[in-house]
């Protein structure tokens, strides 16, 4: 099933579009700046790259209101902002000070593009800058003295792996947050958030490659007598029960939900109404025939559901789920204990 990547990525974007928003102001307000006062030294070439720069990225500033590409632009800006910068490092008239800049690129590529791409261009950019800098000064000897020289690689190397440091941990927690909210906690199965996540990207799957995708709705048959007959507890371990079979019964790349209550949601990818009904009845079967070991007792359970196909059902995730609890009242009001879908509605039969 679909990994929490996609939406991490989706939770990373307000962060990364105001940290790059921010930078494109002050990208903009210093190569006006820098501009001006290259023109003053007579830097020609530095000056109108540093103006090109400023006039960059306030189109960027613009590109970026509504995009669904940030990523695309991020790169868009970061690589000619470091190729900019490296230009300004080979600049005969350029201050030796202009180096201190190199040290905004593990920062904002971290920040931008996180752990991995971060680290590539931190890694090419400062390694390039580290080249000019000993082509540039190899032949001054107050520059080439092992003091500045640690100085600056040690200060380098210590932004770099605290900005490397800071993305993991901040992606790892983000991606613990993720999880927990969209977990039930009782069964350890995906919540509804989850469902919905995950039906997005399965429904563009399914209208992309034209395959089916089911959705299979189960309920719990008289749960209420189990709470009053064995307690609220053996309730709940009956739900961790059928949460544990549903896990057994599915393929990978199913999603298995708990939508509240005793109600259960199955995201069936590729699969046809047919086939979702012998899973369905596979899971139904599994759960009538096992139990629910509880102290001395054994818990009798079973259940009923309801099967909706992406399509004829519905094309979106409240319309199918509702398509497919029409069919599971109608399980339950024909006896309980069984599978409907479109195909038996009218002609329900006894699984
Ligand atoms: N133990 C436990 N019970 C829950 C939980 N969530 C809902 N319930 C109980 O589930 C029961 C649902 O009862 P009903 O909606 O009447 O449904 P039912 O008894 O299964 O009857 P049918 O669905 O018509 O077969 C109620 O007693 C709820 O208290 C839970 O997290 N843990």
């Amino acid at each position: 099933m679909e990994s929490y990547r996609e939406s991490q990525k989706h939770l990373a974007r307000p962060y990364r579009k105001a940290v790059l928003q921010t930078l494109l102001i002050l990208t903009a307000i210093s190569g006006l700046l820098f501009f001006t006062l290259n023109i003053q030294r007579e830097n020609y070439p530095l000056a109108f790259a540093e103006l090109g720069m400023a006039c960059y990225s306030v189109f960027i500033f613009w590109a970026i209101g509504n995009t669904k590409h940030l990523e695309r632009w991020i790169l868009a800006f970061i690589l000619p902002f470091c190729i900019t910068m490296m230009f300004a490092l080979t600049s005969p008239r350029a201050t030796t000070t202009v180096f201190a800049w190199v040290l905004l690129i593990p920062i904002l590529s971290h920040l931008l593009m996180g752990r991995g791409l971060g680290l590539l261009v931190s890694a090419v950019f400062m390694g390039t800058a580290a080249v000019i800098f000993f082509f540039k000064y190899h032949d001054a000897p107050e520059m080439m003295q092992p003091l500045p020289i640690a100085n600056m690689g040690l200060m380098s190397l210590t932004i770099l792996a605290f900005s490397h440091i800071y993305e993991i941990t901040r992606e790892q927690s983000e991606s613990r947050l993720l999880k927990m909210a969209q977990t039930d906690a009782l069964t350890g199965l995906a919540n509804r958030a989850r469902l919905s996540d995950v039906f997005e990207q399965e429904r563009k799957r399914s209208l992309r490659n034209g395959t089916p995708l089911s959705m299979l709705v189960l309920d719990l048959d008289h749960f209420k007598q189990v709470n009053d007959q064995h307690g609220h507890e053996a309730g709940d371990l009956a739900l961790r029960h059928v949460a544990s079979t549903l896990r057994a019964s599915l393929r990978a790349t199913d999603l298995a939900t708990r939508l509240g209550g005793e109600e259960f949601a199955i995201l069936l990818t590729n699969t046809t109404a047919d086939q979702a009904h012998r899973v369905a009845d596979k899971i139904r079967n599994a759960i009538e025939s096992n139990p629910v070991p509880h102290q001395d007792q054994s818990i009798g359970l079973t259940i009923s559901g309801g099967i909706a196909q992406f399509g004829p059902d519905g094309g979106d995730l409240r319309s199918l789920i509702g398509r497919a609890d029409q069919y599971l009242y109608h399980a339950k009001d024909s006896g309980r204990n069984r599978i409907i879908s479109s195909d038996n509605a009218l002609t329900p039969c006894q699984a």
